[in-house]
């Protein structure tokens, strides 16, 4: 068995980027742009007041109060073209731009007016209230330096820098074949010892949430040439995962049967618990993850091998699964030579870290206690019986706050 960091770099060894494509803007969120974006414009495009008020020369505004004609008026998004001369305002509005000659902002709050006339009571130095063109950037100025993902403020700078199309890496087709007589699909017919299969959907999503494609390839019965059919469909993957059969039963199939198809074997099996049957290689060319079928050990080992696989295949620095220290809250017993993933609540904080309580059961085929998991709890292989109140180390699995 080789340990987790091994697999780890073993499996990333051999996964290289995929291509490129252009998309539109809107859908470009969570995307990896790949080329430099540079602005086509300069913004603000002109000097614009950043109040409602008056524009104004600050020369004209030596002794308060003063009392200014007003000539006009702009709005956002007009204009006012003609000379502005001493002793005149315009009355101006936020985002509009300033009238030639004008250099500074009365907001109205500090003014007296009437449709003629503003007398002006708060004096202001020369340039208050204006935002200079080009404040914000300017047209050629690389706005984004690639590689880089695309955050909801990332999306709003490329809009403002009129880029409606972005070339970013295309999303790595992932295709999950699950294995075994006993599964079917969410929702249809099912027998008395048959199972719903969870773990494609499962695993689908973390798929999708890593900034992937999934291709469902469905279930593949526990016998050759079911297995051999559904797997050619995986050819026009960028990666193959198995779910299930990877372990020594008489009918876990996926190496005595794709090795006939193709399969070159990396690695089989991992210091790691749930996740040990795991299985790297590579199948008509393409990376490919044998994952065990218990559903935790899927989650699992997409957590720790494929999110950063699909990093790597997004052409990105593959992620380590956040880690930070935790207190625990009951006792517990060595561990043996397998790195252990437990599943844990947050019972509450104590001197700014989280205390943390492990399920009583941590059997790999349950989806509830799963489900209701705040944290994993990580020991390392022969770590020693613990106290409580020791701490641990423990990877968050929730995330209170949305990207942006
Ligand atoms: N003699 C040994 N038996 C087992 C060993 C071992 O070392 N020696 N390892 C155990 C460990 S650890 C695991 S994990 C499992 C992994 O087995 P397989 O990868 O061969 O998976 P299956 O036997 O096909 O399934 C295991 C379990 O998971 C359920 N399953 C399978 N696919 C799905 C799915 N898509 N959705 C939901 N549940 C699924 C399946 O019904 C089984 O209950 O092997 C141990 N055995
Ligand atoms: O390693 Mo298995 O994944 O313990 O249940």
């Amino acid at each position: 068995m080789i340990s987790v960091d091994e697999a780890r770099a073993k499996i990333l060894k051999d996964i290289h980027p995929v291509g490129t494509e252009v998309v539109a803007l809107s859908s470009a969120f969570g995307r990896v742009m790949t080329e430099d974006a540079r602005s086509r414009r300069t913004q603000p495009p002109a000097d614009m007041s950043a109040m409602d008020g008056f524009a104004v020369r600050a020369a004209d505004l030596d002794t308060i109060p003063t009392t200014l004609k007003i000539i006009g008026e702009v709005p956002a998004g007009g204009a006012y073209d003609g000379a502005v001369k001493a002793g005149e305002a315009v009355r101006i509005f936020t985002g509009a731009p300033l009238p030639p000659d004008t250099d500074t902002i009365v907001i109205q709050e500090d003014t007296d007016f009437n449709d003629h006339s503003v007398t002006i009571k708060e004096g202001a130095a020369r340039g208050t209230y204006v935002r200079p063109a080009g404040l914000d950037f300017r047209e050629g100025d690389i706005g984004l330096k690639a590689p880089r993902i695309l955050s909801p403020r990332d999306i709003g700078l490329l809009a403002a820098m009129n880029r409606p199309w972005v070339t970013v890496r295309r999303k790595p087709r992932i295709a999950l074949l699950s294995t075994g007589d006993e599964l079917v699909r969410p929702g249809e017919p099912i027998g008395p010892n048959q199972i719903i299969s969870s773990n494609s959907l499962l695993v689908a999503a973390l798929v999708e949430a890593a900034g992937g494609e999934a291709i469902d390839l469905g279930i593949a019965k526990d016998n050759a040439s079911s297995l051999r059919e559904k797997v050619q469909d995986a050819k026009s993957a960028d990666m193959l995962i198995t779910l299930g059969g990877a372990s020594v039963g008489d009918h876990d199939l996926i190496q005595p049967v794709l090795g006939k198809e193709g399969l070159s074997v990396d690695f089989w099996r991992i210091a790691m618990r749930p996740g040990k049957p795991l299985m790297f290689g590579k199948f008509a060319g393409i990376p490919m993850l044998g994952m065990p079928g218990n559903p935790v050990s899927s989650m699992i080992c997409s957590f720790l091998f494929l999110i950063p696989a699909i990093d790597a295949l997004r052409g990105i620095e593959p992620r380590h699964p956040p880690r930070q220290k935790a207190w625990l809250s009951h006792e517990l017993k060595e561990n043996d030579q397998r790195e252990d993933y437990m599943r844990a609540t947050v019972l509450g904080e104590k001197d700014g870290l989280p205390v943390v309580k492990l399920f009583a059961k941590q059997d790999s085929s349950m989806l509830s206690p799963l489900s209701a998991a705040d944290c994993l709890i990580v020991r390392p292989p022969f770590a020693k019986a613990l106290g409580k109140n020791d701490m641990v180390d423990m990877i968050p699995l929730t995330q209170p706050y949305p990207v942006v």
